[in-house]
């Protein structure tokens, strides 16, 4: 049996730790974290995250502020909601919940972000900084990621750590950290994508095999070797009567049969999602304390 990598209860140690050092502060006179979020339209995979960000920031003590418009609402209407929470003292970080309506150049409004306040770390700023490997915000997923490699002790120098998937958001962030001069990192990373030929000749090589596509089931049990160490980022919501929300979430790892392989697996739900909003709320911690731009 393969260790589960455990994302739920990591991220639960993780915002307790954050809980008592906001405690700490307040009772030192500090000013507490104080996260925004912005969210356009009615996705409903996009609200719960949303409303589960404002959550996690009550649970360890942050103030947070959520901004909700309708999918009507202009580029340059957004630039300037952006430009307000720029402004806005009382807010150390901020994050615009994606996807964006197809009408809104989501690359123009992420750079409109300060990066002094880009918890999100999708700026371009950032992302050059964490490429230089200086002190930037790490995306939130990239970031749960790494936390999870390092709190599993999973080694990592060396390993050859296929990634498949090179969003933005996770894949290209995560392959840059992993083969970064730092722990976790310093493997031998192979970046995947829609066009790679024969795909299962790189994720069968992995020791270390990270996922984020948004296909359910993409990798099965003869894509992979014995003892791989296996990340799921996918969670795509699949119609299913017998659930009450009448969806479930669905890794892109064929989890049962790929789980008899593996020797660490993460689970779906319950392992990089909740690590994600763990790595929001570090990054929300290290704004309010100028920690990355001093
Ligand atoms: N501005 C951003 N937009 C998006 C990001 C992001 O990091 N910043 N990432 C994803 C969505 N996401 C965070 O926003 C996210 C995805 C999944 C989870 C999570 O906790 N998943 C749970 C299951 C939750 C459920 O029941 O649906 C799990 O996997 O156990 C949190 C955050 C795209 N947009």
């Amino acid at each position: 049996m393969p260790i589960l990598l455990d994302g739920k209860k990591l991220a639960s140690e993780i915002k307790e730790e954050l809980k008592n050092k906001t405690i700490q502060l307040k009772s030192a006179g500090g000013k507490v974290p104080h996260l925004s979020a912005i969210l356009v339209g009615t996705d409903g995979a996009s609200q719960t995250y949303v409303n589960a960000k404002v959550k996690d920031c009550e649970e360890v003590g942050f103030e947070s502020s959520k901004f909700v418009f309708d999918d009507t609402i202009t580029e340059e209407e957004l630039l300037h909601e952006v430009d307000k929470l720029n402004n806005d003292d009382r807010v150390d970080g901020f994050i615009v919940q994606l996807p964006l309506p197809k009408h809104i150049n989501v690359d123009k409004v992420l750079s409109a972000i300060k990066p002094e306040k880009d918890v999100d770390g999708f700026h371009p700023v950032n992302f050059g900084r964490m490429a230089s490997n200086l002190p930037a915000y790490i995306p939130a997923t990239p970031y749960g990621v790494m936390e999870l490699l390092k709190r599993y002790d999973i080694p990592t120098r060396g390993k050859h750590c296929v990634v498949v998937g090179r969003s933005h958001i996770v894949g290209s962030p995560v392959s840059i950290l992993m083969g970064s001069a730092n722990y976790p990192g310093d493997a031998t990373v192979t970046l995947t994508h829609r066009f790679t030929e024969n795909l299962e000749h790189y994720t069968k090589q992995a020791d270390i095999l990270i996922v984020a596509v948004g296909k359910p089931g993409l990798i099965t049990a003869d894509m992979v070797k014995e003892g791989v160490v296996v990340i799921d980022v996918g969670t795509t919501r699949v119609a299913d009567a017998t659930k009450k929300a009448g969806f479930a979430l669905k890794g892109d790892v064929l989890f049962e049969t790929v789980a008899e392989k593996a020797s660490h697996i993460t689970p779906v739900p319950g392992g990089v999602g909740p690590m994600t909003r763990a790595g929001l709320l570090m990054n929300t911690w290290l704004a309010a304390k100028n920690e990355i731009y001093g």
